[in-house]
């Protein structure tokens, strides 16, 4: 079976600051673990020292695992480094396609660079196929955009960046070393979200706001799409190389993908998912003695409906408090093996009563099943599953990559259809409509009285909810030419 996956988190820091340079090395570990929640498959990081030469480790596992023992002793001093936590879209789980990466060129006339990659680029066979002469150690499209960046034509990296946007297809939020700088970019369609933060002399550039929040650095805004900052000794610079009409982050980094403490687009992700919560109450009255989260992502969703309901709101599904998130797990074995492990019960408490499970999502329906047949045989009278997010049915190839629909429990089934498949009294799902109330409200867009669907794409990409144009239209693969209207513009 294929896997669906998510997305990596990516950080760099600068530091001007010569005292602080063994606090940003310290920095750059904790700002990466505040990411794990992105990719738990491998971390690594890159640095360069003072003679801006580039030192490099990586390894599979969580960063705590690769790090047991801190920041690398056999490191030196740290001017300024990036670091990566991987969940595979492009090429499987393994420690040749580890990030960052770190190219260099064979006859050592190119000075070598590091990049991190957050995202997923769909056209990687063609970019493959056109410089064959590249030579590459992984199989992930990460380490072919760093390859394009070291050989393609230009004399700056800024040059070089300019010249290959225009031959990339799909997500790419990046953070680079080059050129003894610091680079950030994040692509014209803002797909994957990226911020800058600054303390004490020293900027971060991060995959989202808590890995700000985790070194005390001060938010200073999200990158645009299409901007690059550069980092270096004059400070942060910053200018949008590639714009196109349509930018949307991914709707899902709201609903599961991001921190709960984590500001998208202007707003605190928790936030917003109670504002899910209170439409998803406004959608499903239903009856119940509780109101139960599905731990961790959905639990602010859980307590706005329960308080918008009045039904009471209990933690009778607990996590463990070792487990991982099971949905980015790169096999459908090791999901339903993180499962078994996840879970435990409040038996007395389960035993006859009405329940409301409420989470984020319903994707394969791995978690729901599973936690279903435990609450039948606990003796729950009633279960009533509702999902915070609209049912997800299509393909998507931007970074959470939907390979393939049949993975899919929502697809070509009706809701009566999935309640028999998972065994439950009904299942709900927030439909797109109230979605996109919830997120104009959390974002304090006052909504017009009767908005058609139509005005969901103000700020998000749905297109594995709902069939919208490219980049979010999933169908549209990349060996087809971008509609006119979405290709990247350079400035002259
Ligand atoms: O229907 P499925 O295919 O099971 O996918 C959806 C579930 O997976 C995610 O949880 P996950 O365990 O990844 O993380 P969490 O602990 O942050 O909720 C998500 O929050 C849902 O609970
Ligand atoms: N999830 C991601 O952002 C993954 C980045 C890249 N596509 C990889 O597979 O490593
Ligand atoms: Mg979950």
């Amino acid at each position: 079976m294929e896997s669906l996956h998510d997305k990596c988190g990516v950080v760099g820091i600068y530091t001007r600051n010569p005292k602080a340079i063994h606090e940003s090395e310290q920095h750059l570990l904790l700002s990466l673990a505040a990411l794990q929640h992105r990719g738990q498959e491998s971390a690594g990081i890159a640095i360069y020292n003072n003679e801006d030469t580039l030192f490099y480790r990586c390894g599979m596992g969580k960063v705590q695992e690769v790090f047991s023992d801190g920041y690398p002793d056999t490191f030196p001093p740290m001017k300024c480094g990036i670091g990566h936590v991987r969940y595979s879209t492009t090429g499987s789980s393994c420690i040749e396609n580890a990030g960052p990466f770190v190219v260099r060129d064979d006859q050592g006339s190119i000075p070598p660079l590091a990049l991190a990659h957050n995202g997923n680029i769909i056209n990687t066979d063609v970019l493959r196929a056109w410089h064959p002469h590249y030579f590459t150690t992984s199989t992930t499209d990460s380490e072919i955009i760093a390859s394009l960046l070291l050989h393609d034509t230009g004399h700056s990296m800024r040059e070089r960046l300019m010249n290959i946007i225009p031959r990339l297809r799909g997500a790419y939020s990046l953070t680079i070393l080059a050129e003894g700088k610091l680079y950030a970019l994040r692509d014209p369609w803002g797909l994957r979200p990226l911020c800058v933060g600054y303390t004490d002399n020293t900027w971060i550039v991060a995959s989202e706001s808590c890995a700000l929040d985790r070194i005390g650095a001060t938010f200073i805004r999200q990158v645009d799409p299409g901007e690059l900052i550069t980092l270096d000794d004059e400070g942060m610079r910053s200018e949008v190389i590639a714009t196109t009409p349509i930018s949307r982050l991914c709707v899902l980094e709201p609903i599961y993908f991001a921190d709960a403490t984590s500001q998208l687009n202007g707003t605190v992700t928790y936030a917003i998912r109670q504002e899910i919560g209170r439409e998803l109450a406004r959608e499903y009255p239903r009856r119940a003695d509780y109101v139960v989260p599905v731990p961790e992502t959905s639990i602010p969703m859980a307590i706005a409906y329960a308080d918008a309901t009045n039904i009471p709101y209990e933690q009778l599904i607990t996590r463990n408090r070792y487990s991982d998130r099971t949905f980015i797990k790169p096999t459908q074995n090791e999901r339903l093996k993180a499962l078994a492990q996840k879970f435990s019960f409040v038996k007395a408490k389960i035993l006859g009563a009405r329940l409301i499970i409420v989470d984020d999502s319903i994707v394969r329906g791995n978690t729901l099943k599973h936690l279903a047949s435990h609450l039948r045989q606990l003796g729950a009278r009633e279960i009533h599953l509702l999902s915070s997010s609209p049912p997800l049915r299509h393909t998507c190839h931007f970074g959470i990559d939907i390979p393939k629909e049949t993975e899919l429990i929502a697809a070509g089934r009706d809701t009566q259809e999935i309640a028999e498949e998972l065994q439950v009294d009904s299942v709900g799902y927030l439909s797109l409509r109230g979605l996109n109330t919830a997120l104009k409200n959390a974002h304090r867009t006052p909504l017009s009285s009767e908005s058609s669907v139509d005005c969901l794409d103000e700020q998000y990409c749905f297109s594995c909810m709902a069939l919208r144009g490219w980049p979010f239209r999933p169908q549209s693969r990349m060996n087809t030419p971008l509609q006119a209207d979405l290709l990247p513009v350079l400035p002259t």
